[in-house]
């Protein structure tokens, strides 16, 4: 349904995304995830039509994005990170004009807008003047606009960005309800949001894209799928090399006592550390006779299984691992199996 095929895109001199290529099937969510500046916001103009590419294609529906951008935005909604609402108009009178600019025939609009409304929730907002609305029911309004031509594919931007834990709540499962019929790109920065929303997940660094596969994959194939936390006593970059010495360990982190599956009040002097294994391998043993050895006191030691935030970490921050994955066929999905 969306198939990206080597986009590039420069701002001036400075590459914003470069040679992006992934895919989409017909009725699937898929998590566009990356640290700020990554390049999602850019990937998803792209695709909806709102700024060119220097190199690559993109269609949507078998409809090339550049060449035919009329048929394209007739069968794509999307959601930018600042919804385009006109605060003066009613939601009903709005959801209106977007589906007559959209060319849904006249016979068809009062039906479409109706779906819309029910499908976000706003039967109770339909006549009210969009500038009165909260924050969460203007986000909604924004989905019903990016929806009410029901197109078959859907692109949203950050669409959970300065909602509360509830409204954040009911967005995610309004996402969910659309997946199957519609197809569903969701940007975001926020991990949970993948792992509690889409299918399949495709990370994005530095205008890159890193890996594609489905959330339980990408853990499985760059962790191993298993790590350890650590509680220790002693200098924790002392701790953090010996560690990243002991054959089988991948990845070293620091770790909030917050984060950590312990239930003991933080002690003084003590380093929290989190150890992800190599796939495959299982250090535990040797992780505790090097610390010993080192002279390090070992308080605690648990296995832990790896977290979509390990392999975001893992892909976005360790700039040799990084090269090293991006080189990798086992993080890409058809190469994998
Ligand atoms: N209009 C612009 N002019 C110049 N540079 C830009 C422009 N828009 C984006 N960039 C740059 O392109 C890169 C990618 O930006 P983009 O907004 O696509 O990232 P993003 O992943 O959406 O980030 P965020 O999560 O912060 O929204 C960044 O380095 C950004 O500074």
């Amino acid at each position: 349904m969306i198939e990206v095929e080597h986009l590039s895109k420069t701002y001036g001199s400075t590459p914003a995304i470069t040679d992006i290529s992934f895919n989409v099937e017909a009725g699937e969510i898929l998590g566009f995830l990356g640290p700020n500046g990554a390049g999602k916001t850019t990937t998803m103009r792209i695709l909806a039509g709102y700024l060119p590419a220097i190199n690559g294609t993109a269609r949507i529906a078998g409809f090339d994005v550049h060449e035919n951008s009329l048929a394209v935005r007739q069968r794509i909604g999307y959601l930018p990170e600042t919804p385009p609402l006109y605060p003066e108009m009613t939601v009903e009178a709005f959801l209106h004009f977007v589906a007559q600019i959209k060319g849904v025939p006249a016979g068809d609009r009062n039906h479409k807008v109706t779906a819309a409304i029910e499908r976000c929730n706003l039967q109770d907002k339909r006549r009210v003047i969009i500038r009165k609305l909260s924050k969460g029911y203007r986000q909604r309004v924004g989905i019903a606009q990016a929806i009410v031509h029901d197109p078959p594919a859907i692109i949203l931007d950050e669409p959970t960005v300065g909602l509360d834990p509830r409204q954040i709540i009911e967005v995610r499962n309004l996402i969910k309800s659309l997946a199957g019929t519609h197809t569903i790109i969701l940007s975001t920065h926020i991990l949970p949001e993948v792992s509690m929303t889409c299918n399949r997940v495709a990370i994005i660094n530095r205008g890159k894209l890193v890996a594609t596969n489905t959330p339980e994959n990408l853990m499985t194939q760059l962790t191993g799928g298993s790590g350890y936390e650590l509680e220790i006593a002693g200098e924790v970059g002392l701790a953090k090399q010996v560690l990243q010495n002991v054959s089988g360990v991948n990845l070293v982190e620091s770790m909030p006592i917050a984060a950590m599956s312990t239930h003991l009040p933080p002690q003084d002097n003590r380093a929290y550390l989190r150890v992800i294994s190599q796939p495959g391998s299982e250090p535990g043993q040797d992780i505790a006779t090097a610390l010993v050895r080192a002279g390090f006191g070992l308080y605690e030691m648990r296995r832990v299984s790896a977290t979509l935030e390990d392999v975001f970490l893992q892909l976005t921050t360790e700039e040799k691992n990084l090269d090293s994955v991006e080189n990798s066929a086992a993080v890409n999905e058809g190469e994998a199996a």
